[in-house]
């Protein structure tokens, strides 16, 4: 069995994989700030011959869990943004300093369609950009929805946005303010994710597919016009395309790939752009 983490700021999602038929066979999370304990947060590591690692979180709490895990599990592959992989050029002018869940996610996005914006709306949204040809442009970081919400102060924190809100509704001017503030931090993100999506394939005088990823992927989803997919399994994506070990995986695939629909035209980007500018 293959463990697969990705130790994001807000939760440490995991999920077991099996080597010989490449099923999911179950998945969790936990609090990241909380102490994890495998064996109770996570099934038995007996059955677990590899572990693949995506950490953002503290340096401490990645050593802490490789070195409890390379006792217990024969190989532990931890993943690092570097300068170059899989036919991608990354785009820091330090490379190693990309937060590596975001490398993930543009690695697994340019192995399943090439060129692409990877966006991952989690603790922060990220936007980044990989150029057809695979020259990784670079990206955007703004605060995620919780994040946007809980820096107000206005006592709205414990008010989550219900994920199976229609779009239409969070767009509308709130009545009272735990409305105000979800309709204002739900119209930010989709309204930047548009506007950064439209003036990078602008600027680079191209049309991208767009995937999203991460805990606030679904209900974003629903707001953003742009056509794209929801990848749940982006980062662990990644991990496969980093370090395949399944024969499935060997020959290129990537658990749980949607179908990436066809971007809009550039003109259609450019018109869309243009006429924003105008209101
Ligand atoms: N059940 C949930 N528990 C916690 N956060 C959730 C949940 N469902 C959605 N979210 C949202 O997802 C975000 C965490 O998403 P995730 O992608 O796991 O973040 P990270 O990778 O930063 O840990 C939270 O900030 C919150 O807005
Ligand atoms: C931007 C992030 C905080 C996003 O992390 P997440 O929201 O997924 O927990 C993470 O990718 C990170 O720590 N990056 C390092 C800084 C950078 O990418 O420039
Ligand atoms: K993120």
């Amino acid at each position: 069995m293959i463990l697969d983490l990705d130790i994001g700021n807000t939760l440490s999602k995991w999920r077991l994989k099996e080597t010989q038929s490449s099923e999911i066979r179950s998945r969790g999370a936990v609090w990241t700030r909380e102490e994890w304990r495998p064996g109770a947060d996570i099934p038995d590591l007996d059955v677990v011959e590899s572990v693949r690692i995506s950490s953002v979180a503290r340096a401490a709490v990645l050593d802490e869990t490789v070195n409890l895990l390379r006792h217990r599990v024969p190989h532990v592959y931890v993943a690092r943004s570097t300068r170059e992989a899989l036919g991608v050029v990354n785009g820091y002018d330090e490379p190693g300093r990309l937060g590596v869940d975001r490398w993930m996610g543009a690695l697994a996005g340019y192995q399943l369609v090439g060129g692409c914006c990877a966006v991952d709306c989690g603790s922060a949204i990220t936007v980044d950009f990989v150029l057809p040809g695979g020259s990784h442009l670079g990206g955007y970081i703004i605060p995620g929805l919780r994040l946007m919400k809980e820096s107000l102060k206005l006592g709205t924190r414990n008010v989550a946005i219900d994920p199976e809100s229609e779009a239409e509704e969070l767009l509308e001017p709130g009545r009272r303010t735990v409305e105000a503030v979800n309709h204002g931090i739900y119209m930010a993100a989709v309204s930047a994710i548009n506007r950064i999506y439209s003036e990078v394939c602008d600027q680079q005088g191209v049309a991208l597919p767009m995937l999203l990823t991460g805990g606030d992927a679904r209900v974003v989803s629903r707001g953003v016009q742009v056509p794209h997919a929801v990848w749940p399994d982006m980062v662990y994506g990644g991990l496969e395309a980093c370090f395949p070990l399944t024969l499935a995986e060997r020959a290129g695939k990537m658990s749980g790939a949607p179908n990436v629909p066809e971007p809009v035209s550039l003109e259609k980007i450019r018109a869309g752009l243009a006429f924003s500018m105008l209101l």
